[in-house]
């Protein structure tokens, strides 16, 4: 089952959802002597990111990527690298490692084997995957109409990271897979508003790319959602 932690305010839901992940960052360091984090893109983290910057721990031993980014240049407005350099590699964890996915490559495809090698030091299984979700029901740079959504959803694929052309929305993307999520210590999805939680309720019946993390019972997401 899915744990729920449904808040009144956006602001009280950061402030949770920040303090609980830089914990299990911290039981992470504690146990094995590094921890991992992929963070999402979009509008919604900004505000967790904040909380999460100013919380205090090892973070030399933090490493953090990014479940998706879309093939621009990291200062592009659209970058999730941008994002999270300006909101989460601040104060407290301006002391992390980073691992930004996009290459140097004009294609995203010629990019990959070189975004795949950064990826080395990355402490795997991942301590923690943090997804947004689309109110078309995508999650990571899974959505609906990506012509390899299916090898993007292979429970069976090896790579960790893979490309994909939306369709439907801008830029070339970079994404981790669904096993690679699925092999995360936790998995969290982080949303807000009445439509979006709509849409993960009807997941399953829409056949939404969501409902391949929110659906499944071996690794349950816990959901983080605020009107
Ligand atoms: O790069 C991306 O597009 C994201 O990582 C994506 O998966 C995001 O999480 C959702 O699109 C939700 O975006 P919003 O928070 O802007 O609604």
């Amino acid at each position: 089952m899915s744990e729920l932690h449904h808040f009144s305010e956006r602001s009280a839901l950061d402030s949770a959802l920040a303090a609980h992940i830089a914990g299990r960052l911290a039981a992470d360091i504690r146990r094995r002597g590094s921890a991992s984090l992929a963070v999402s893109g979009g509008s919604t983290p900004a505000g967790m990111f904040a909380a999460l910057s100013r919380q205090q721990l090892a973070w030399e031993q933090v490493w953090i990527t990014l479940v998706d980014e879309r093939w621009v240049d990291p200062d592009s407005p659209d970058s999730n690298e941008k994002l999270v350099r300006e909101q989460l590699l601040q104060n407290a964890a301006a002391a992390a490692n980073f691992i930004g996915l996009k290459g140097s490559a004009t294609e995203a495809a010629a990019g990959l084997a070189e975004v795949s090698a950064r990826l080395d030091p990355l402490p795997l299984p991942l301590t923690c995957a943090v997804l947004g979700m689309g109110g078309d029901g995508h999650t990571a740079s899974w959505f609906p109409r990506a012509s390899n959504l299916a090898e993007l959803l292979d429970p069976q694929g090896e790579a960790l990271l893979a490309c994909s052309d939306p369709v439907t929305a801008p830029h070339q993307r970079i994404t981790f897979t669904l096993p690679a999520i699925l092999a995360a210590g936790e998995i969290i999805i982080h949303i807000t508003g009445e439509e979006k939680r709509a849409v993960l309720a009807e997941a399953s019946d829409k056949g939404y790319p969501i409902a391949a993390i929110s659906e499944q019972q071996d690794n349950p997401a816990s959901i983080w959602w605020a009107p």
